[in-house]
């Protein structure tokens, strides 16, 4: 039995489809998570990238709905199960961090009192008890003088230490898995790689899993194990970072990539070009998204989208125009 399969996916969404009555944006997406593996989810703006993340909680906007598919973690369908069973998962199975911390944090209550009554909503402690986690946790996030600190309120905060504050919050009950929707985009940059230090260290210490959610590149090259580039709601490359970066293989994984300016990657082929248009509108589609912008789509690519296939089980890509699936022919 191979390494690969002795692991336990922690997620795995499956054929899932999500839209608003006028759009589907998200279309039959399928990925997998493992144990205690960070995977990235990348992809240009408006892609449906948070919209996936989003609906694994079934925190959707307003008018979204799943549309089809299932989200499989633990055993069940969080798809189908009850408001009242998915609340016992919010925060406690999984946990969400967002972009900005203070529209997750209540400005008026101190941020220990915050973190302490999410640990008493989810276990079975004393108020003590779960002041005296809270501690430890803001500690564990770096969180300098935790008890003189925990009656301190968010505004007194900087933007970094804010972040970790809510780190601590979705660490507090033991997540498998932590979704976080482009963590470090309001922080400096100086700060950004300590909050994804922090995260990376907290994977690997409490053995979590990861849903990354960026649009920085780095990042993924630094941070993450697998990448998952999302184009027009549909995933069009999926594969180990290291393999990846070595090489992408979907024309638009290819564009990403000459279009960004990284530091911790190579591509040796890289170019700074943009790619040309804009991510097409969903309605009317029939064959490949990317085709109107692809710059070697043929015929066959207007004709029906792509399957998400490999030339074996850890890189899947959506493309008639493979280098590898077509020399494997
Ligand atoms: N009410 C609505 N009706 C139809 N489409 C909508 C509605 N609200 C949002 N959308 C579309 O849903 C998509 C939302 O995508 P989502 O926020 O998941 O993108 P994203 O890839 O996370 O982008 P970003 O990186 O900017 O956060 C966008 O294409 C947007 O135009």
């Amino acid at each position: 039995m191979s390494h690969l399969q002795e692991k336990h996916p922690v997620l795995e969404l499956i054929d899932l489809d999500v839209g608003f009555p006028s759009a589907q944006i998200v279309k039959r997406v399928n990925l997998r998570i493992e144990e205690g593996e960070k995977v990235a989810l990348v992809g240009e703006s408006g892609c449906g990238k948070s919209l996936t993340a989003f609906s694994i909680l079934r925190l959707l906007p307003p008018g979204a709905s799943i549309n089809g598919g299932q989200v499989i973690f633990d055993g069940q369908d969080l798809a189908a199960i009850s408001p009242y069973q998915l609340r016992r998962i919010r925060g406690k199975g999984i946990a969400l961090i967002l972009q900005e911390p203070m529209t997750s944090l209540n400005p008026v209550l101190p941020i220990g009192q915050q973190i302490a009554e999410n640990i008493l909503q989810h276990e079975d402690v004393t108020r003590k008890q779960a002041e005296e986690r809270t501690i430890e946790l803001l500690d564990m996030v770096g969180i300098v003088n935790a008890r003189g600190r925990y009656g301190m309120f968010p505004h007194n905060f900087s933007g970094g230490m804010r972040q970790r504050v809510m780190i601590a919050m979705a660490i507090a009950c033991d997540p498998q898995l932590l979704i976080a929707d482009e963590p470090t985009t309001a922080l400096d940059v100086t700060i950004q790689a300590q909050v994804m230090d922090l995260l990376e260290d907290l994977c690997s210490k409490l053995n979590m899993a990861m849903l990354l959610i960026t649009h920085d590149l780095g990042a993924v090259a630094q941070w993450a194990d697998r990448i998952a580039v999302m184009y027009a709601g549909r995933i069009v490359e999926e594969a180990p970072v290291g393999t990846f970066f070595s090489g992408p293989r979907h024309p638009y994984s290819r564009g990403l990539l000459n279009s960004s300016i990284g530091n911790g990657w190579h591509y040796s082929n890289r170019r700074l070009t943009e790619i040309v248009g804009s991510v097409q509108s969903a309605a009317g589609e029939t064959g490949c998204s990317f085709a109107p912008r692809c710059p070697i789509a043929m015929h066959e690519c207007r004709a029906a989208p792509p399957e998400l296939g490999g030339t074996n089980d850890e890189w899947s890509v959506a493309c008639y125009r493979d280098p590898l699936a077509v020399a494997a022919k």
